[in-house]
């Protein structure tokens, strides 16, 4: 690949994805206050897809595909996530926030880091890029941590060519609390990343059947892939405020954004927060009264809708937590491996859609995105 089509396509990562994300929301302003709104977040049922007949794994494929073309997000039941590992993760976001010290804390801010690992306080990034730019913005409200793929991480105990995302080989870029500081920190991690890392394999060979390719596609593009996941809390409001004078919320846990990778797998705490932009581009509540009860979200995420030509779509979402109770999450970001170089699907160009984006590296892509939250 050239330096000059990398540097552009660079410059391309940002600026189309923010063009979508500022054109919706402009949608959003205009469209009518009493919504019309039809749209149901569907619940797909994906347990007849794990050792059922290609048929089966072919009908959830199709449930897939209508989710992702209409809305690109749904539940998932039947996922096999165990409950005990999804309540630990959960547990060890509150223990993360709550527990270690603010210099501990410090030692391990994002700062440090050229790949955005570690602890990112409310104040170091805004999701919505633009939104640092709007007058008198206050920070959003959210703290986490993240940490990205490692081979001790894999079940599968990876195939040894890891990169980072940038191509770097070698590196250590995770940064972890101590042992000491938070006993079973890394293990509890560990259990949950392993299982959702399998299961997120798993769903790309559905993804595969719903785009009509072989169901082993994109195997080998996921063998040491880009898999960012991190701890998430956003506080409860002691008094929750009013909207302000054009109806916005005065304090947003994490700004109007679309995730960058190719589908998100999100684990919530119960407490409600989580917004989606719906195809009538209307605000509505991620879990609404149809949620299933152990169910996890998926979202289609940038990378995927630009490899699907546009026919996926990137789902628009936020989080603003109007309510008194404190809320924690655990999103796991999937993409393919940070050295594969991706080119628009082919059976996704038609003469009428011809490719939209150039040639791009993966992981050159997600950082991009990642360094357009925390400046200019
Ligand atoms: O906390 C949530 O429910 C969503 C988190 C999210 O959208 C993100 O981290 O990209
Ligand atoms: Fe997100």
């Amino acid at each position: 690949m050239p330096a000059e089509v990398l540097s552009s396509t660079q410059q391309e990562a940002r600026q189309g994805a923010q063009t979508y994300l500022d054109a919706r929301l402009l949608q959003k302003s205009i469209s009518p206050l009493q919504s019309t709104e039809s749209f149901t977040i569907p619940v797909i049922d994906i347990s007849p897809s794990f050792d059922a007949s290609l048929q089966e794994r072919k009908a959830v494929a199709t449930q897939i595909r209508a989710a992702c073309t209409n809305s690109g997000f749904f539940h998932i039941t039947g996922h096999g996530i165990s409950r005990e590992a999804q309540d630990a993760v959960l547990d060890l976001a509150k223990r993360f926030v709550k527990n270690l010290d603010p210099d501990k804390k410090e030692a391990l801010h994002v700062k440090h880091s050229e790949y955005f690992r570690g602890w990112e306080p409310s104040d170091y990034t805004f999701t919505n890029p633009s939104d640092r730019h709007v007058k008198g913005a206050r920070p959003e409200t959210k703290e986490c941590f993240n940490w990205g793929y490692e081979e001790g991480l894999d079940p599968t105990g990876g195939d040894g060519h890891y990169c980072e995302l940038d191509g770097a080989i070698g590196v250590t870029a995770n940064v972890w609390p101590s042992e000491q500081d938070l006993p079973g920190f890394y293990g509890t991690v560990r259990q949950y990343y392993g299982e959702v890392l399998s299961l997120a394999r798993h769903l790309f060979r559905l993804f595969a059947l719903s785009l009509d390719l072989e169901e082993s596609h994109f195997d080998s593009m996921v063998t040491h892939p880009s898999a960012i996941a991190r701890l998430l809390y956003y506080p409860g409001q002691e008094n929750p405020q009013p909207l302000d004078d054009s109806g916005e919320d005065k304090e947003v846990g994490l700004g109007a954004h679309t995730d960058y990778e190719c589908f998100t797998i999100l684990l919530c705490s119960s407490a409600s927060g989580l917004e989606i932009l719906s195809p009538e581009n209307v605000w509505i509540p991620a879990r609404g009264p149809t949620a299933p009860e152990n169910g996890l979200i998926i979202n289609v995420a940038d990378f995927l809708m630009r490899w699907t030509n546009g026919f996926y779509r990137s789902t628009i979402h936020r989080v603003v937590n109007r309510t008194q109770h404190e809320r924690y999450s655990v999103p796991f970001f999937f993409g393919v491996n940070n050295d594969t170089i991706i080119e628009t699907i082919p059976s996704c160009v038609t003469p009428e859609n011809p490719s939209r984006y150039p040639p791009i590296q993966a992981g050159e892509y997600v950082l991009e995105r990642l360094k357009a939250t925390a400046s200019d």
